[in-house]
């Protein structure tokens, strides 16, 4: 057996932390040969129903689950953690977009981040799933000085694998049949879904579909408001499809992606394909012994270039927006 690593999970009592930390401690997250030890954050007052959570992970008798800490002070959940999630935030009610959370939720991230660059291992794993999960990883990774930025990750995993099963659907193939999907940019509705470069069966999707108006109209809205769509009708935002994404974004950082398929990660741009540098943005990456790289070389068409700027745009106006209530530099 491997020696336990340390898991800290914000948000532990919510919705998300209810799908996710069953499966951390069960092995889907890090392989079924490394053990974990889960560090639980939440607020003060949801210790109690979080107590509760930790009696159900208890009764799964998970051979991998190595301990359990909880708390309402992150400079213990992040004692020596090797992987964060950062869950804990408020979710967007019905008539909201992910950007009006920035307010309320903003200030979660500075200290998080600065207790992160104080105790966390310093080859900690940072994945920000709160929204607006670009923005919160900058106010996160800008205060934390002793880490570097790019152990700060945003989700558009979620996004990526909808835009999967949404091409699955049209192609009338499984979702295995689909390769290299990209989501360019923000978790927002401006995020660009990219056909121009997945694969169905080693086919180029685009060409395959052979439909620009379905791909304008249709599948980009379907996958950029897909959020918005689950929180009409469950009345409550995604939550056990948000855990898989965090399960499958972790995995694919610690693992790798598998050879010759990309994935789609968010995190401070280096300048590549010209997105402006220090934007925590979603481009495809390949990942192997832990290392990150974005997919280079790709043709960006005009139409591509367009949504791209578009999404950047947004991101640096987030940017601003969390510069001005001082919580960025
Ligand atoms: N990036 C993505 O793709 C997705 C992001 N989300 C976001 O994830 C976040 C969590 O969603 P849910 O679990 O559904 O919400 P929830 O309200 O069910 O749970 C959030 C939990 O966070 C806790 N919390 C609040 N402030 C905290 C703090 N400072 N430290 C630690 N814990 C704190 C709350 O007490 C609550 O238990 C929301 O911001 C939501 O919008 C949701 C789905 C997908
Ligand atoms: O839409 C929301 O507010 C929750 C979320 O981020 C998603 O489901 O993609």
């Amino acid at each position: 057996m491997k020696p336990p690593v340390r898991v800290a999970v914000t948000g532990a009592a919510g919705q998300i932390g209810y799908s996710l930390l069953f499966r951390i401690a069960s092995g889907a997250m890090l392989g079924e040969d490394q053990p974990v030890i889960l560090q639980l954050l939440e607020i003060t007052p949801a210790l109690k129903a979080l107590n509760g959570v930790v009696m159900e992970l208890k009764d799964c008798a998970f051979p991998l689950l190595a301990g359990v800490v909880t708390s309402d002070d992150p400079k213990v959940a992040f004692k020596d953690a090797d992987y964060a999630l950062l869950v804990g935030a408020l979710p967007r009610k019905a008539g909201m977009e992910r950007s009006d959370l920035l307010n309320a939720n903003g200030g979660i991230f500075k200290p998080q981040g600065e207790a992160l660059s104080e105790v966390a291992s310093r080859n900690v794993k940072v994945l920000v799933v709160g929204n607006p999960a670009n923005t919160n990883a900058l106010i996160a990774l800008s205060n934390a000085p002793k880490l570097k930025p790019s152990q700060f990750h945003a989700m558009v995993r979620l996004d990526h694998n909808r835009a999967i099963s949404q091409l699955a659907e049209k192609t009338g193939k499984p979702v295995t049949a689909i390769q290299k999907m990209t989501i360019w940019g923000n978790h927002s509705t401006t995020q660009f879904p990219d056909l121009y470069h997945a694969t169905v069966d080693g086919k180029n999707a685009y060409e395959l579909v052979n439909d620009h108006a379905w791909y304008e109209t249709t599948f980009i809205p379907t996958v950029a408001k897909r959020g918005a769509a689950i929180i009409e009708a469950r009345g409550l935002s995604s939550a056990a499809s948000a855990a898989n994404a965090a399960i499958a974004h972790m995995r694919s950082w610690a693992l790798g992606t598998a050879e010759g398929d990309w994935t789609s990660m968010a995190f401070p741009s280096d300048g590549s394909y010209g997105v402006p540098e220090g934007l925590v943005y979603g481009f495809p990456v390949t990942v192997k012994n832990g290392q990150v790289e974005i997919v280079k070389g790709l043709e960006i068409n005009a139409f591509s270039r367009a949504k791209m700027d578009a999404t950047a745009k947004e991101l640096e106006e987030e940017r601003q927006a969390v510069k001005d209530l001082g919580l960025v530099k």
